[in-house]
């Protein structure tokens, strides 16, 4: 592929034609909105909320449902919150950050070791799992200054499709992990606090099914209703995505009015049901689109995660609430870490509105539904530079 200055430029050029929109998940029009006044969360107040009565199995009802209820708030308002009582030690949350500086700080050949490749090419990847570095990764036509690595939930090997597939086929995440030979501890430090993340992913959804009062499993009578655990039973297979990202300071930050326009990481809504972001401390680089379009800092608070919600959660409560727009644009001098963990529905689960939130927002279902898979797979087919493409 180009090197990362020139690709950016070519991604640049392609973006003055408008991006094509949809009602559902509308692609983000960097360029427009962008000029709005950043105020910081904790003045604005992003709520911070406890998750402890959901991991507490003699929680009292009462505890869950005030939980629930600030949930609900924060959903409708912000689509985003700060996260605590989630258990997990801040002495493993700082192991987290540190091994992944510790990765990015190598030589680019060493980390090369684990590449990503595109689904169906000649060195066999699936389009998705490995090291992506600086300029492979694209959010809405332009190309993020970061370098990351994802991993997913493992396809079972029984299950892979046969033949070479393609980008954008069914053959894309079909693959297995990449894990660095360093740092050593690295691969059993990562999955180990996979496990922990994704019981608090789990505990998340579990009370936003309570919060949205959807009613206990017993009720689900009428056709097309859904109770409290649709959340839960449809990620009880959850194609979780853990993505350990490092990002260098911005050369030319995007800068409103004029045509600098460098981002860490574009606009973009994430995909599944639950986003808990641990970063390291640097604050003014991550932002969160408020109600009227002007843009939040959430600067990190020590111990907590950032969560936000996903476009599946925005479809199966019908817009209810919203996965917020955010972005990253790291001005500041040192190398930013940040380990997203994304805590999706199952791989095959079909995502439709739920009647009963249909009925409060208005009686129109935003969407006829579709498989998680399906939605994933066409982001992650638009999220790469791909030097071989000729259509843009
Ligand atoms: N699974 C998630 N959300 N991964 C991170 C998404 C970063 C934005 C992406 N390039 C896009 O354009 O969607
Ligand atoms: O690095 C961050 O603060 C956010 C990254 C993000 O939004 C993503 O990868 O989806
Ligand atoms: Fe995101």
């Amino acid at each position: 592929m180009a090197d990362f200055e020139s690709a950016h430029h070519a991604a640049r050029a392609r973006h003055s034609e408008p991006e094509p929109t949809t009602s559902f998940n509308p692609t983000p029009d960097p360029g427009a909105r962008y000029d709005k006044p950043i105020a910081a969360a904790q003045e604005d107040g992003l709520p911070i909320i406890d998750i402890s009565a959901f991991l507490d199995p003699f929680a009292t009802k009462e505890a869950r449902s005030t939980t629930a209820k600030a949930i609900n708030a924060a959903c409708i308002n912000y689509g985003f919150f700060y996260l605590t009582g989630h258990g997990i030690p801040t002495s493993r949350l700082d192991e987290i950050i540190s091994l992944a500086r510790r990765f990015f700080a190598l030589p680019l050949e060493e980390k090369n070791k684990i590449k990503r490749f595109d689904a169906g090419s000649a060195e066999g990847g699936d389009g998705a799992r490995g090291y992506q570095g600086l300029g492979e990764n694209v959010t809405g036509g332009l190309q993020d200054m970061q370098e990351a690595i994802d991993w997913y939930r493992d396809w079972p090997e029984n299950e892979r499709e046969p033949g070479d597939g393609g980008p954008g086929s069914m053959k894309s995440l079909q693959g297995f992990n990449l894990w660095p030979e360093q740092p050593n501890e690295l691969k059993s430090v990562y999955l180990a606090y996979a496990e922990r993340v994704k019981k608090v992913g789990e505990a998340l959804v579990h009370a936003m099914g309570i919060a949205l009062d959807l009613g206990p499993p017993t009720d689900n009578a009428n056709q097309g209703t859904e109770d409290e655990e649709v959340f839960v039973r449809n990620c009880d297979e959850s194609f979780w995505v853990m993505r350990m990202i490092g990002y260098p300071p911005l050369t030319t930050p995007h800068m409103p009015g004029t045509d600098i326009d460098q981002f860490s990481c574009g606009a973009h809504t994430d995909y599944g049901c639950v986003t808990l972001l641990l970063t390291d401390p640097t604050p003014g680089a991550l932002q969160v689109q408020l109600k009227d379009s002007t843009w939040l800092n959430a600067d990190p608070i020590p111990g907590t995660f950032v969560v936000n919600i996903g476009d599946m959660i925005e479809r199966w409560t019908n817009g209810l609430w919203k996965s917020t727009m955010h972005r990253v644009i790291h001005r500041g001098q040192s190398y930013r870490i940040s380990v997203p963990f994304f805590y999706e529905p199952n791989f095959d689960a079909e995502v439709r509105p739920l009647k009963q939130c249909v009925e409060v927002t208005g009686g129109t279902p935003i969407h006829q539904g579709s498989t998680y898979g399906e939605h994933l797979l066409t982001k992650v087919f638009n999220n790469f530079y791909y030097s071989k493409r000729t259509d843009w």
